[in-house]
Order: structure tokens, then sequence, then C-alpha cells
């Protein structure tokens, strides 16, 4: 509650370009209202009595002259919205008005009339002008030419020829990672024989290793442009694909950028602003935009790329570097030719829906969109429509590509949902083929009735002449619009799995599940946590919850304890870390934490219940429910800024909205006016199953990457202001700095006594003001040699009894004083009060003498 609060205050002081959402709802509330309460047309035989009557009125004439083209406007409206109007506007229909008007009257009224059939075109072509206010980042530039350039899996396909493509741009150094040298040195004479460019360096290191990559960055020295571009793609259906392969996919795509940014970042900020525009660019996929069949690890692997991309941007922008995400379409690679081999039949259906490319394609369009220093690279034409659909709240430094997302984001939303529809569409045919393959080879015994999806349909009787049994074939339904179908899945009597279920969101959602009738077990690691939460919800319920202790990283132990709790009708992975720091200063423990738990734990978990869940039998619909979350996360003093475009929301109502979101079988689950537009603007290529929301998406989504643009605006806005200030700060107490060093300390120590005389004197003040101004412990122990610890106390015990000054600097003492004779070095300062006598030699001794 205490953090809602703080939250509250932070948001109510917040400045205009984190509240702006609430702006917005304001001016469109206005908007309505205003249209609402315009006062209705009047009827036309209303308006022709008026008319009428005041025509035979004295004075009639002029007041229709001076009030014709007043009112000229509504009675135009009226002409045009009605033409079988009889009234006419005065300035038009009476003879006599047109003959006391000039010619240069009548001009104007056509040109007023004009103007008026413009005025509805004036917003549209304010709309550009907005958005090219709107844009940020600022647009930037990063040359190629005379720089180094750093490609992972530069060894083959789209790595190779990136290096090759930024040598022939006349990189001044090209150097290339991978695993195996022998492709490496093969790579490196290809690139020299190609491109003439003489600094070629290889380093062989797996992006796994942390060390081996560290030690690969810093052989090669300061990087200018870092091609992330190394990954694996082992597409399989996931209850097919082992854990190994899931962790492998994750480890190279996502840990190993992970590395090698870590690595690389230091020496590419370390050049500062000044040294020119530098990138980091990271090879994702189409596959990174839309999830597909057979690709749930790598999908994940690089959905995980584009928030690392995302938070990255925020944390380098303003060290001048800029970062790119290119999303390449199938590309002939060798990758790709091993891939193919694998790939299950929908995965090659799928992903044909995008033409594929060359190699040397996809490089060219990298470097040019490394060289604009684009967020987002497209790579072909279904590239560019993915783009837009999937632009959400993703930075965007070309308002004509803003311009072209605001206004194709409705049809690119409509596309999608096509191409969902004729996805799901493959994956059925491709089951109901597969099932009379079944069929062929094992006809069911008995009835026919067996369920050709997992949804219960009347099916036809097989033909009643044929030499093979036929497939059952579902009966001619109406074509529904939208494919996946709406589905409801009922909670009560059924079995809700949650982890993450003895704390927080998952808790709630265990609560409010029991409460509906469901059996419910939670996982969590910590047993006490489970019992608590046991007995909280036992409590509450009434319901007996089974709670099963285990970490989501643990495979063997997701499986047994998902196989203690039996057939899974609901599961819900509530269980995650959320630890925020900028990535330079997070360790890699913390990171691997982060996927270990959030992803890979998933995978496990999903694994584990799948087949229990495919194998239920009863055709009833089951689900998955992921909780994800809304935050992208940046630096921590800017995250609590940051965070403030959106609420803090209570704990019921999520998990309130969660389970009804499940029950309604919804793709996304949002929360709050601010989830909603999120979920509306990066909507996608997600399957819809609602038609109200896909016509809501399609006819809102460009209105909404406005709302899209306006919050990256802001958030880089902030981002800016905080480094401006920062830099101010630490500007104003460098130069404070130099001021004291320069006045010197005796003189500064006479001055000050001057002023104060006998007054009462604040050691300590007085102590760090002498030495050195400068609290920083470091120059004291320097300057002076002093223990500092020795000199605070001393100090802070002379406070106490506010020891009076009565002397001034006096170095003659350290003569008078033997005590002072003695002292090993020379004594540098001598503070003097009338009954102490203080004296810092240069060896650092401190030595105190009271009368
Ligand atoms: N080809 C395609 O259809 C598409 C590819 N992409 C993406 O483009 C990128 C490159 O793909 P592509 O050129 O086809 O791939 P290739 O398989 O042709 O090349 C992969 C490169 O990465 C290196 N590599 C692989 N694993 C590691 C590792 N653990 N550590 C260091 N280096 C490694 C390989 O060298 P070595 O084996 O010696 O280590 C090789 O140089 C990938 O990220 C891929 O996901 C995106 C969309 C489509
Ligand atoms: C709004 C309308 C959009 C229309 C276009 C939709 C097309 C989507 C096709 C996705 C293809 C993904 C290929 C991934 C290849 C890949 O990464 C693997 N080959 C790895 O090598």
């Amino acid at each position: 509650m205490e953090v809602l609060e703080k939250k509250r205050k932070s948001q109510r002081s917040g400045d205009c370009w984190t509240r702006w959402p609430t702006l917005f709802r304001i001016y469109l509330a206005a908007f309505v209202v205003q249209r609402w309460s315009k006062p209705a047309p009047f009827p036309t035989s209303f308006l022709n009595s008026v008319a009428g009557r005041h025509r035979d009125q004295p004075g009639a004439q002029e007041a229709f002259h001076l009030g014709g083209r007043v009112s000229f406007p509504a009675a135009a409206l009226s002409s045009i919205t009605n033409t079988s109007s009889s009234f006419r506007p005065p300035s038009l229909s009476l003879p006599s008005l047109s003959l006391s008007l000039s010619p240069y009257c009548c001009l104007f009224c056509a040109m007023e009339k004009a103007l008026l059939l413009l005025a509805p075109l004036v917003p549209l072509a304010l709309v550009p002008a907005a958005i090219a206010f709107l844009v940020r980042p600022r647009p930037a530039r990063v040359p190629v030419k005379g720089r180094h350039v750093f490609v992972t899996g530069g060894s083959s396909g789209i790595g190779l020829a990136i290096a090759k493509r930024a040598a022939a741009e006349g990189a001044a150094k090209v150097s290339i990672l991978a695993r195996s040298l022998r492709k490496l040195e093969e790579a490196r004479e290809e690139i020299i024989r190609e491109t003439g460019c003489a600094d070629v360096a290889v380093y062989s290191a797996d992006v796994r290793d942390e060390e081996a990559v560290r030690r690969a960055v810093e052989a090669a020295g300061p990087i200018d442009v870092l091609v992330c571009n190394q990954g694996v793609f082992l597409p399989r259906e996931l209850d097919e694909q082992d854990t190994e392969e899931i962790k492998f996919t994750l480890d190279v795509n996502v840990l190993g950028n992970f590395h090698l940014i870590k690595a690389a970042l230091p020496g590419m900020k370390s050049g500062g602003p000044g040294a020119g525009p530098r990138s980091i660019a990271i090879i994702s996929s189409q596959a990174g935009q839309v999830g597909i069949y057979g690709y749930t690890a790598y999908s994940a692997s690089k959905f995980a790329l584009r928030g690392l991309a995302e938070a990255l941007q925020q944390e380098v922008i303003s060290h001048n570097i800029h970062v790119s995400l290119v999303f390449p379409p199938d590309t002939e690679t060798p990758g790709l030719e091993q891939e193919i081999q694998r790939r299950p039949e929908v995965t090659g259906i799928i992903t044909s829906s995008s033409g594929g490319m060359k190699a040397d394609e996809v490089a060219k369009k990298t470097l040019d969109g490394i060289k604009s220093a684009a967020f987002m690279v497209a790579c072909n034409l279904e590239g560019v429509l993915l783009g837009i659909t999937t632009a959400g709240v993703s930075p965007q430094r070309s308002w004509l590509r803003a311009l072209v997302e605001v206004f194709g984001a409705g049809f690119a939303r409509f596309l999608a949902i096509c191409f969902q529809y004729s996805w799901y569409r493959a994956i059925s045919e491709h089951h109901a083929k597969q099932k009379s393959l079944q069929w062929r080879l094992r006809p069911p015994q008995g009835t026919a009735d067996t369920p050709p999806l997992n949804k219960p349909s009347p099916v036809a009787p097989p033909p009643c002449f044929s030499l093979l049994p036929l497939p059952p074939r579902r009966q001619p339904t109406m074509a529904p619009l939208l494919l996946p179908r709406p589905v409801k899945i009922p909670i009560r009597g059924r079995h809700v799995f949650i982890t993450g279920g003895s704390s927080g969101i998952g808790l709630v959602m265990a609560r409010l599940a029991a409460a509906e009738g469901a059996r419910v077990s939670i996982l969590a690691r910590n047993a006490r946590n489970l019992e608590a939460a046991r007995d909280d919800i036992g409590r509450a319920t009434g319901a007996e919850v089974a709670t099963y202790s285990a970490d989501v990283r643990d495979e063997e132990a997701v499986r047994r304890a998902v196989g203690a709790a039996g057939p899974v009708d609901v599961l819900v992975c509530c269980h995650g870390v959320f630890p925020c720091r900028e990535l330079e200063e997070q360790s890699m423990e913390e990171v691997k934490g982060v996927i270990d738990i959030n992803l890979t734990g998933t995978f496990q978990l999903i694994k584990a219940a799948l087949p229990g869940m495919k194998g239920g039998g009863d055709g009833r619909p089951r689900s998955i429910a992921l909780v994800s979350s809304m935050a992208g996360q940046t630096r921590p003093e800017l995250s609590a800024i940051l965070a403030r475009s959106s609420g803090y929301m209570d704990v019921n109502y999520i998990a309130r909205k969660s389970i009804d979101g499940i029950k309604s079988g919804n793709f996304f689950i949002s929360f709050g006016h601010q989830g909603a537009m999120l979920s509306l603007a990066t909507a996608g290529l997600a399957p819809q199953r609602s038609l109200v929301m896909a016509f809501l998406e399609v006819l809102l989504s460009g209105l909404l990457r406005i709302v899209g643009l306006f919050t990256v605006r802001g958030w880089y806005h902030t981002i800016e202001e905080w480094h401006a200030k920062q830099k101010r700060g630490s500007e104003q107490s460098r130069k404070r700095q130099a001021e004291e060093e320069d006045a010197g300390s005796r003189g500064r120590w006479q001055r000050w006594c001057q002023q104060r005389g006998e007054a009462t004197v604040d050691w300590p003040t007085l102590l760090w003001d002498w030495i050195g101004a400068d609290p920083r412990p470091t120059w004291l122990i320097q300057q002076c040699g002093i223990k500092l610890q020795s000199v605070w106390l001393f100090a802070v015990h002379l406070k106490r009894y506010k020891y009076p000054l009565v002397d001034t600097l006096n170095p003659s003492l350290s003569a008078t004083l033997p005590h002072f004779c003695s002292l090993p070095g020379k004594v540098t300062h001598v503070l003097t009060t009338s009954d102490i006598v203080i004296a810092f030699s240069s060896d650092g001794v401190v030595v105190m003498e009271a009368f």
C-alpha cells in the first residue's frame, strides 16, 4: 500500500510527458463532449420559416447581408448536406444581395467555400508536422568507413556477408568471431580476397563462454560497430524438443548476446560522446516479430532480443551508441540448409509467407540500417509490414517511417489477422491430415466420433463405400471470420496449477480459482511460504490446496511436481524474478537467473504439463497462461520516472482480471487503460479471437502508434533531461573543486577566520573547508596523508564541545612547540584554539596538544 501511495505521489509530480496518457484522455473527452454538445442542425422547415419571417421585416436585408456571411458556414453545410433543402444561404439566394456584392465578394465567397471544404484537411496536414515533432530519439548516422566492425557468427551465412560488406565499404578493421577456427580462417581468406581489406582479425570463441568472449573483445580493441549475429535455430514442436536444445538456443541466442554486449560496452562507452556515433546491431529474425509453429524456443530467444534492444537503447543513448534490431526472413545460408532438413512441415508453410532472401541482400539492409541508426531494420516487403504492425512502443527516429507506421497500422493489423487466419487453417488442415493418416493406419474400433481437433464437433459418418476407412470430416459450417476461434475455458471443478502461487499475484489467483471451485495446486521454492499460502487459501475459501515445493530451474523437480499433481487443465506460470539494474552494472549471475527462471523455467513447466494436457481426451479446452509484464527495464534512477507512465495496480485486480481473461480464452490479458492501449498498440501479429477486439485493433492501431510514439518521446525526453542534470551537477562540483584548490587552503583559512572572528567553530566543516573543501576521504588521505577516521572522530568530538577559535593558522608554532619539533615529517598545517593545537605533518601524523 505504501508503494502505491508513493507511486501516486510521484505520478502527481510527474512532468507532462510521462503523464500524457491522462492528457490524451482529457483531450479525447473534450473532443467528444464538444462534438456532442454542438447544437443539432435545425430542420430546414424551421430555417425556412425563420428566413421568411425575417425577410418581411424592415432592415432584414441588411441583417442578412451582414449575417449572411457570418452564418455562411452553417448554411453552406446545410446546403451541402441537404441539397433538396429549399432554404438557401442568404448571400447566395437573395438577388438583391448578389447585386449589391462586388465580384470580389463573390470571389471571397467562393474562396471561403473552398477553404471550408479544405478545412477538414487541415488537421490531416498537421499530422506529418506533429509526427516530425514526435519522433525521438533524434536521427543519427553511424559511419562504417574507417571504423572497427566486429561481427559474431562472421564465419558463415549472414555474418560473413555482413563482414564482407563492411570491409567493402571501407571499414578499417573487421573482426569476426565464431567457434570453428577452420571456418574462420577460410572466411578471412575470402574477405581479404574479395574486398582487399588488410585488417581482418579472427577470434575463436563460443559466445556461451563469458570469459572467452571477454578475452576476444579485449584483444580486438575498441569496437565501433558490434554486430551480434551468431544464432542457432533448431525448429521442432515443443513437446518433441528436448530441454537441452531449448537451453542451447537460449544460451547462444540470448545469453551470448549479453556476454558480448557486456564485454564490448565499456570500450564503446569510454570513447565518450565525442568519439563519434557507434552502433550495436542485433540480428533477430522475423520469427522474433511473430511466434511461429516449431519455433517456440527460437521465437522466445528472438523476442527476448527485442526487449534487450529496447531497454539497451535507453541506457546507451547518452553515450552516442545506437541500437539496431534486424529482422531477416528465411535467408539462403548454410544454417538454413541444415534447418530445412529438420523443419516441421507446418513451419515451412508458415515461414513461406515471407519471401526468401540472399545473405548479401540481408547484409546490405543491415549495414544501411546501422548507418542510419534505424532501430527496427526490415529486410523485405513482408518485413516492412511486420515492422509496421509490431511497431508498438518502439523508438522511431525517422518521421517519414513514423508517418507510414501511423497510417499503415490499421491495414497492417488487418493483414496480420488475415495471415493468422490462414496459418491456423494450415495448422488445422495439417492436423486433419495427421488424423487421417492415423485413421488409415489404425482405424478406431467402435464409435466414429473421435473429435478431430481439441474441439467436440459433430462428425460426419464415413462415406458408405470405400476401400479404406476414411477419416471423419467436419460437417460444413459457416466459415468463421477469425481463427483461432473464440473459446470459453471453465475452471469450476478443474485442475488449476499455479506456479509462484505462494505469494503476490499467484497467491491471489490461487485464492480466486479456489473460490470458484477449481482444484488448485501451487508450486514455489520456499516450503514455509507454501504452507502459509495453503492455510491462507483454506481459511478464505475452505478449499484444500495441494502444494509443491520445487525450483522451476530444476527440470526433474518440475516434472515430479507436475506428475504428482495429475493432468492440468489450466497452467498458470506466475513465477518470476525482476532485478532492475543497468546492464553494465548487472552481474551475469543476475542475468542468468532471470533467463533461467523466467524463460527456461517456463519452458520446463510447459513441457512437463503438455503431455497431460494434450492427452486429456475429453475435448474440453485447456489453457496455458503466462504472466508476462508491461515493463521494459531501464536505469534504476530512471526506472522510477519511466514507470510513472503506467500505474501501480492492486494485486486483487490483476488476479481477478487474469482469471477472467483465462476463462474467456483471451490471448493478451491487460490491465488498466495503459495496459489496454499497450496491448492494442503491440497486437502485431498476435492471434485475436474476438471480432470486436480485432475490429478495434484495425480501427485504432494508427492512433495507438501515435500514442506509442508519444510515450517513447516522453521516455527519451526524460532520459535526456536526466543526463543533462547529471552532467550539470558533475560540472558544477568539478568547478567548485577547482576553485577551492586554486584559492589555496592557507588564504582560505585566514579569510575564513577573519570573517568569523571569535565565533563558535563548526569543527567538522572547518576541517573539511580548510583541508580541501572536498569531503571525499580519498582526497584528504592523498593530500594530507592523514587517517580520515581519526580526524573525523576528533572533529566530531570538538564539535560537540564547540571549541572557540582564538588563533589563526600559525606555522611558527611548529617551531615553538617542542612536541611538534619532534614530528618525523614537515608540519604542513596547524590549527589552534584557546586550549588545543592540532598539527598535520607531511608524514601523515596528526598531533593534538591540549593546553
Ligand atoms: N538464415 C536464416 O534464414 C535466418 C537467420 N537469422 C539469424 O541470422 C543469424 C545468422 O544466421 P545464419 O547466417 O543463417 O547462420 P549460419 O548457421 O550460417 O552461421 C552461424 C554463425 O554463427 C556461429 N556460431 C554459432 N553458434 C555459435 C556460438 N555458440 N558461439 C560463437 N559463434 C557461433 C557459426 O560459426 P561456428 O559454428 O563455427 O561457431 C556461424 O559463423 C542467426 O542469428 C539467425 O538466427 C534470422 C532470420 C533468418
Ligand atoms: C502484417 C502482415 C505481415 C505479413 C508477413 C508475415 C510473414 C511472416 C513470416 C515469418 C517468417 C519467419 C522466418 C524466420 C526465419 C528464421 O529465422 C529461421 N530461418 C532461422 O533461420
